[in-house]
């Protein structure tokens, strides 16, 4: 079942709202997201990856109505988005950042932030909120003996943990991680991940997964979108994208960050300069041509728009050369 379908979402930030602006007649925007199309189905995992300011969060929040969006069409569960009850997308789609400051209230034991979420949802009858919270914190690897401890007590893979509890109390059915493990140890992101992971599949939920790691992209996902200024510039199954990238970006990006893999055999492609600000992206062409090694004059004003590599559906590329 397709849980969530996004269609053309665009998500532009005027520049300046200011008088000084309006007299000058200053309407620019800053594209953070500028016509991105997904979808994730239940019991499926979309990693959006790309360098830090492509679009990513930007991309979820507003197509998950946490900001409103410029355009776009979105479906959850095959009805427009737009139509959504807040409390009832807020249950259905959860979200985990990953700085747990804006998940846990610091001033309430882990317990009661975790039965809150079950009472405000009502997802069970209030004689068994105690129990289910215990059982949630032993999902997630947290001793239900720990539950009246206020977040501070806890180290930061432990108020991940935590956090991932919460956002399961009110049984969602996509779950929205953005780089929830960045900032822990190796070891600890690997058992918060293997925990997810280990989740996901037993509750079948969507998840999108928003990281600028590689690795993990490449270990968590079924399928993977990559984003360059605010657009999807390649789309596919995990495989497809790891082992036949096709974009000249989504191969800079891989060669630029080997994953350890001894059949890969790759030269690492160094891109001229860095992503631009996405203000004003010329709206003809290629916006990766100014850096891209395999651009041509035909690229700076080709039509643009993910299309099948070698006519195979699932594997999506916006590049003309392919
Ligand atoms: N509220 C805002 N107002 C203006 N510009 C914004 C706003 N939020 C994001 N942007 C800009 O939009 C672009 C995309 O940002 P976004 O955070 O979505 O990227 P990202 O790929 O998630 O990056 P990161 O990995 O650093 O979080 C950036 O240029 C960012 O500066």
């Amino acid at each position: 079942m397709t849980l969530l379908e996004v269609q053309g979402l665009k998500k532009h930030f005027p520049l300046e709202e200011g008088l000084l602006s309006g007299l000058l007649g200053d309407d620019r925007a800053v594209k953070a997201v500028d016509g991105v199309d997904f979808s994730v189905d239940a019991g499926e995992a979309l990693t959006l990856v790309g360098e830090s300011g492509c679009g990513k969060t930007t991309s979820v929040l507003s197509a998950l109505r946490h900001q409103d969006p410029t355009d776009g069409l979105v479906r959850f569960k095959g009805k427009d988005i737009a139509t959504y009850n807040k409390k009832a997308l807020r249950s259905e789609a959860q979200l985990i950042y990953q700085d747990q400051q804006d998940t846990l209230n610091p001033t309430m034991s882990v317990g009661e932030a975790i039965a809150e979420a079950i009472r405000v949802h009502d997802i069970v009858p209030d004689d068994e909120v105690d129990a289910r919270v215990d059982e949630l914190l032993e999902r997630v690897g947290i001793a239900p003996s720990d539950k009246h401890q206020r977040p501070s007590a806890f180290s930061g893979g432990q108020k991940q943990r935590i956090a991932i509890a919460r956002a399961l109390a009110v049984e969602p059915s996509l779950l929205v991680a953005d780089e929830p493990v960045s900032g822990l140890d190796v070891s600890v992101q690997a058992q918060i991940l293997n925990r997810l992971m280990d989740l996901q599949e037993e509750f079948g939920l969507g998840l999108i997964y928003v990281t600028h790691n590689l690795g993990i992209a490449r270990k968590i996902s079924d399928t993977i979108g990559v984003m360059y200024l605010g657009q999807i510039v390649e789309y596919g199954d995990v495989d497809d994208i790891f082992e036949d990238p096709q974009h000249p970006y989504t191969q800079a990006l891989l060669s630029a960050n080997p994953i350890p893999d001894p059949t890969a055999d790759r030269e690492r492609i160094v891109l001229q300069g860095d992503m631009p600000d996405p203000i004003d992206v010329d709206e003809h062409g290629c916006a990766f041509a100014p850096r891209c090694p395999e651009a041509t004059e035909e690229c700076e004003t080709a039509e643009m728009g993910l299309e099948p590599f070698e006519d195979d559906e699932g594997h999506l590329v916006d590049c003309i050369h392919r």
